[in-house]
């Protein structure tokens, strides 16, 4: 963790140097263990996480709002929540989503992945937050399958949505581009898909590509997939444009047809 936050750190000095009004971390900024044993028995409260006290000292000094996942203890503490920390430019912690969608997926030609053995599932969306770049949905990684959550925080007027992961290679390749681009497309949104990448373990590989997308679906900019060390991609937000495109090209729903969500 301490590692991780080093990364993390040299990160967010690129962001600063780059004059970024907010900055887009990973899913599980703060560790990817080996097992779902060592998964749990690494986590700690935001309380006590040197990783997260580190995120919101760096976000107060700089007066920059940091969206970052981590791994937060449940009540029971059998297992874990895999969540997204909204740490706005007083270095507070505004927000929290906790992931809904668990990747239980044995990928063909990669690894066998069980998350929900270490991972307990979130019950909520939560309404879009309004920050200093734009109304922010909040969803993590396998969330991008399952359009109905980025529709849900279409209807309420989300103007970015946020995909921080850490993607398998082979899902990666196959699928990765292809989903964000679809979820922009479909909401009129900002996608955000800051991404982990490289070696975790001997195990365990994530495919990169962090990727920004236009509410058009372009691709404004991407990193690739090799881990070069820490690196950011930035892009100019513009909120006129997400109206533009949705005077543009009305997605007026059929609710009368199907249930709207
Ligand atoms: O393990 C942790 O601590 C953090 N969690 C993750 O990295 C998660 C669960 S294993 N990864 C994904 O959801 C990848 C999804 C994916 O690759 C796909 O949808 O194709």
């Amino acid at each position: 963790m301490a590692h991780n936050l080093g990364l993390c750190r040299q990160v967010i000095q690129k962001a600063i140097a780059a004059g970024a009004k907010a900055l887009f971390l990973p899913e599980a900024s703060d560790y990817i263990a080996g097992s779902a044993a060592e998964t749990v028995s690494l986590v700690k409260s935001v309380q006590e996480s040197e990783f997260v006290l580190g995120i919101q000292e760096e976000a107060r000094r700089a007066k920059l709002p940091i969206n970052v996942g981590v791994h937060e203890p449940t009540s029971g503490g059998q297992r874990v929540k895999n969540t997204l920390l909204w740490i706005d430019e007083a270095g507070e912690i505004v927000q929290r989503y906790q992931k809904l969608h668990l990747f239980d997926v044995e990928v063909e030609g990669g690894p066998i992945m069980r998350e929900s053995d270490s991972v307990e599932p979130g019950n909520s969306i939560l309404p879009p937050l309004n920050t200093p770049v734009g109304r922010v949905g909040l969803t993590i990684c396998f969330d991008l399958r399952f359009p109905e959550i980025s529709l849900a925080l279409k209807r309420q007027n989300a103007q970015i949505i946020t995909f921080p992961s850490a993607f398998t290679v082979p899902t990666g390749k196959a699928h990765w581009e292809t989903l964000l681009r679809g979820r922009a497309i479909e909401t009129q949104t900002y996608v955000l898909a800051g991404a982990q990448v490289g070696y975790h373990n001997q195990k365990r590989v994530s495919y990169g590509h962090s990727m920004i997308v236009s509410p058009w679906g372009e691709v404004l900019a991407e990193l690739g997939g090799e881990d070069k060390g820490p690196e950011i991609i930035t892009a100019d937000i513009d909120l006129d444009e997400v109206q533009r495109i949705k005077i543009l090209m009305p997605l007026l729903r059929r609710t009368d047809v199907y249930p709207e969500v």
